[in-house]
């Protein structure tokens, strides 16, 4: 017997169908999830995990995305990503660090001619940068040639993202060009030194070595990291909620790598029964002032020594992720020799999100977590990881951590991991 294959036409027309009836899918299940996001009051706050309307938010994004694609032809949607990807970032970065964000007021608008004047750049040049950024949602010129805001700009004038912008369009764009010349070069980007950060800054120095060198750009990295309390995807303030602390009540948990110890007092706040010892490093350490918390004291330790004080608890927020495996094995090592049966590890890290069942209402937290991965690689040559990643990076060093489970509420991309010692 024999087996007809369809004729390409054939074939195309099949395709086609399905591609159809798979975006008639994907309408019928965004016009759900709008009415019912339209029935909801948005009573999300920095201090929620994801509310039920952010998830809708988000599902629906993902699903929108989703159907735009399948209606995409393959080339036009490469053309986007390659050449449109590039100008979109270009655009964005010319504009910003031309001061055209600042210059447009947030109530008004201002005469296309005056700000041009402001911004030294001329007339038509300026109007056509501006008619690319409309099309990314970004500022409205007027028929009358009157630029203003449109809710998405006005975010690079004002709240939380508009004094680490610049970081965004300096750092991020470059390293992740030059992701090629740096597999290239070395095969991976495993370690500091061979992250594409060194080739699209063009320099010698490791992102960190880099950062102490230009203070402007480190003090926006840190606002940026502080920033995260806004989103209530990863804020720290989660912490404090998905994790049962009194298990430290009357103890002492050292934050290792705990910076200004910001996380560690949102935890005290919740949690005042914990003696918290904040370790870091000497730089870090020595700027700040004496803690104004009885049960809070700074420390300087560097994470690759070994570590001297035996305590009932070890929490590392956004660590691991900063470094190789080889790298986070040695900040383990360093560990080992403190730990006491009964002593317990907590690592707050973003992990890899479980697959949802339709794929694409997963999406935006699929993108939020391979972009921070792909951002780990490109700057600092490390990882996000998966929990079972995780467990065996830390059963590999000190097989005496028994893994407990990983704490992440639904809506949250951070979860805590703890591990307990129990004598090896
Ligand atoms: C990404 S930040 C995380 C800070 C804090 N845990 C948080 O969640 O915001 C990494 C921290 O590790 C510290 N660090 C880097 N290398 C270190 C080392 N060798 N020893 C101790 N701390 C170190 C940095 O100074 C920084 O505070």
């Amino acid at each position: 017997m024999t087996v007809e294959t369809p004729s390409t036409a054939e074939a195309l027309r099949l395709a086609n169908a399905s591609t159809t009836a798979e975006v008639l899918r994907l309408a019928n299940a965004i016009q759900e999830a709008a009415q019912r996001l339209a029935a909801l009051r948005d009573e999300s706050s920095p201090d929620d995990v994801l509310s039920e309307h952010e998830q809708l938010r988000q599902q629906l994004i993902g699903r929108m995305a989703h159907a735009s694609r399948l209606l995409q032809n393959p080339i036009d949607y490469l053309k986007g990503l390659t050449q449109g990807g590039a100008l979109d970032v270009g655009v964005v970065r010319a504009l910003v660090l031309l001061g055209v964000p600042k210059a447009v007021p947030l109530t008004g608008g201002i005469p296309l001619e005056a700000l041009a004047g402001t911004v030294k750049v001329d007339v038509s040049t300026l109007g056509r940068l501006l008619d690319y950024a409309g099309t990314l949602g970004l500022f409205t010129v007027s028929d009358e040639q009157l630029v203003r805001h449109s809710r998405l700009s006005a975010g690079l004038a004002q709240g939380t993202y508009a004094p680490i912008v610049e970081w965004d369009v300096t750092i991020p764009p470059v390293s992740a060009l030059r992701l090629y010349e740096a597999l290239r070069a070395n095969g991976n980007c495993e370690g500091a030194e061979r992250a594409s950060f060194q080739f699209g800054m063009e320099t010698n120095e490791t992102f960190y070595e880099w950062h102490k060198a230009n203070p402007k750009y480190a003090a926006f990295f840190r606002l940026g990291m502080e920033s995260e309390k806004e989103d209530p995807r990863t804020a720290p303030q989660n912490l404090a909620r998905i994790y049962d602390w009194t298990v430290f009540d009357g103890k002492t948990v050292i934050d290792l790598g705990g910076s200004t110890g910001h996380v560690a007092r949102l935890v005290a706040d919740k949690y005042p029964g914990i003696d918290w010892i904040i370790q870091d490093l000497p730089e870090t350490i020595k700027p700040l002032p004496p803690s104004d918390r009885a049960n809070m004291r700074f420390e300087e330790h560097d994470f690759f020594h070994t570590q001297p004080r035996s305590v009932d608890g070890y929490f590392l927020r956004y660590i691991f992720h900063n470094w190789a495996d080889s790298d986070c094995r040695r900040i383990l090592a360093g560990l080992k020799p403190a730990l006491r049966p009964g002593a317990r590890l907590l690592v707050a890290e973003m992990v890899q999100p479980v697959p949802t069942a339709a794929r694409e209402d997963g999406w935006v937290e699929e993108r939020l977590f391979t972009r921070r991965d792909m951002q780990m690689m490109s700057y600092v040559g490390a990882h996000e990881r998966t929990v079972d990643e995780y467990r065996r990076l830390v059963d590999g060093v000190i097989p005496g951590l028994r893994f407990l489970g990983c704490h992440k509420p639904m809506g949250s991309t951070v979860g805590i991991l703890e591990w307990i010692y129990t004598a090896e």
